[in-house]
């Protein structure tokens, strides 16, 4: 082995989580190689948050100008589909990442590309894409940010139906006439609205719970689901897929185990995630592939005999699937290994989330169900978002709830939900208050200005009984 291929640490995974370590280990002095078999910057960029993000906003503004009285009346034509394609592909950069590479040059970080696996403690083998192979060794750490894929349930004739996931959906060319979703969770009911607002003249959601958003306070996922049916959306809950068949003209039918069944153009799965872990070599140091690498609150892998030097940020760890979420632990991890006594605080019990369908809904923290679990004494809080005059002025029609749960003992809020139309920016707030175990008395000395929709935490507060 030549000294080349010998580092202070190695980071298996580009995506915003692999990178974030990576540039924090580099500014911190240790040497640092970076290892990506597909392209720079990971699921986020190229299939995931950026593409998903810049489908979404087309029908978002043309949503929000329909509820102001005199820009509804400019808005007198459809999406330019080919237009919001174009700006998909942009944003994506075509998928490519070459313009990835000259931030790692300048940060001093190492790449080789290829498909990484551990052969046993701190060491790496990495087989390029001509299959040469080449062997990389670890001082101090190896870190997973290998990330997740789609999973697609094992329901008969799915597979071979050669279904969108998340990639189809966010690389697509055109805007199938007929979507059916199987899963309305994040993905699902995010993928549903943009293909639904690019033009699609029937998009139906198949979801196995009592509901849309199931991981979201109940009244997240009605109202998402209300506001879906009013925009001709069709969901269908409480059901499960038995058999997907597609045709020799391209069309695919979903049979129900209600006995019926739906034809679309085409079929996304967004059923979850799971873990890359299943050809890491996970195997070869103890743990077990195809499992979420389980980590402490310095991001260091559990479970191993030797274990200060595997760790693992971001999707892998399944602590929460975020790209903020895999950057702060990234953040964490760095500081970690440059010696410094840093802990993860946020990604059991602050996670920040927000879904950005029409209404948006945004959380952060415990739901009602979460709270209640771990036996604390709350009280739920709640005000229409729509009823301040923020939102009157931003428009007609504006709704949603706004939400705190209080824990009586500390007098802090544990979790909180805002749904409504473009309501993400006001999340913050209540990580801030949350994560830093704001006492509601000192909360209501931050004035919310006027009119903004900020102002429902004023009337939240009023009714906690200041
Ligand atoms: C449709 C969709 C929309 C989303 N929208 C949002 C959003 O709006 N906001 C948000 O916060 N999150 C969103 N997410 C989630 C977000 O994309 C992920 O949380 C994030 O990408 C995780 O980052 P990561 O670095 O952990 O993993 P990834 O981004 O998955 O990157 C992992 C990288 O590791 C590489 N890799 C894997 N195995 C190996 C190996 N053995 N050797 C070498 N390289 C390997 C992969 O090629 C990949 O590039 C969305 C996800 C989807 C699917
Ligand atoms: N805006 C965002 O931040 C954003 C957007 C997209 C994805 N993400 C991340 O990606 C992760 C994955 O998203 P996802 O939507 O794939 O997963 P998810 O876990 O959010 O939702 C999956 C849904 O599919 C349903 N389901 C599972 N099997 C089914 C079946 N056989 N038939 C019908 N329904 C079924 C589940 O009940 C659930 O509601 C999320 O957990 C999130 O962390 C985030």
């Amino acid at each position: 082995m030549s000294d080349a291929d010998v580092f202070d640490v190695i980071v298996i995974g580009a995506g915003p989580a692999g990178e974030n370590v990576a540039g924090r280990t580099a500014a911190g002095g240790l040497s640092t190689v970076i290892v990506e078999r597909e392209l720079l910057g990971g699921e986020c960029s190229y299939w995931g948050c950026i593409p998903s993000k810049t489908l979404i906003r087309p029908g978002d503004v043309i949503a929000a100008a329909k509820r102001v009285p005199g820009a509804a009346q400019a808005v007198t034509g459809t999406v330019d589909v080919q237009a919001a394609l174009a700006r998909r592909d942009y944003m994506t950069s075509n998928w490519d990442d070459s313009s990835q590479e000259p931030w790692l040059n300048d940060s001093g970080i190492a790449l080789v590309r290829g498909h990484a696996k551990l052969t046993g403690p701190r060491t790496v083998e990495v087989t390029e894409s001509s299959g040469t192979t080449r062997t990389l060794t670890a001082n101090r750490a190896v870190v997973l940010a290998t990330g997740t894929t789609a999973v697609v349930p094992p329901i008969p004739g799915l597979a071979e139906a050669d279904p969108w996931t998340n990639r189809g959906v966010t690389e697509m060319k055109d805007v199938p006439d007929r979507l059916v979703v199987i899963g309305g969770g994040f993905v699902g009911a995010e993928m549903a609205q943009a293909v639904k607002r690019l033009g699609a003249s029937e998009v139906t959601v198949l979801e196995g719970g009592p509901r849309l958003l199931s991981r979201e306070e109940p009244f997240a996922g009605d109202e998402v689901g209300k506001a879906f049916a009013a925009e001709g959306i069709s969901v269908r809950t409480g059901v499960r897929a038995t058999k997907v068949e597609r045709h020799d003209d391209g069309t695919v039918t979903v049979t129900l185990d209600q006995g019926d069944a739906v034809t679309a153009d085409q079929v996304l799965v967004a059923t979850g995630r799971r873990p890359h872990t299943d050809d890491l070599g996970l195997d070869t140091v103890g743990l077990t592939p195809g499992r979420p690498v389980e980590v402490d609150d310095q991001l260091r892998a559990t479970g191993l005999e030797q274990n200060d030097w595997l760790y693992a940020v971001g999707d892998v760890n399944g602590l929460a699937l975020l790209t903020h979420m895999g950057k702060y632990q990234a953040r964490i991890l760095g500081d970690v290994l440059i010696g410094k006594d840093a802990r993860d605080r946020s990604s059991r019990d602050v996670v920040p989330r927000v879904t950005f369908t029409d209404p948006q809904v945004c959380a952060v923290g415990l739901t009602e169900k979460q709270a209640r679990d771990r036996g604390l004494d709350i009280r739920v809080l709640t005000y229409p978002t729509g009823s301040v005059s923020g939102a009157y002025t931003s428009g007609d029609g504006v709704e949603g709830t706004s939400q705190i749960i209080v824990d009586t003992a500390r007098e802090v809020i544990v979790g909180a939900t805002f749904t409504g139309p473009g309501v993400s920016e006001l999340l913050h707030s209540a990580t801030i208050a949350i994560s830093a175990q704001v006492t509601l008395p000192d909360l209501w000395h931050a004035v919310p200005s006027f009119p903004t929709v900020s102002e429902v935490w004023l009337r939240l507060l009023e009714a906690y009984g200041l």
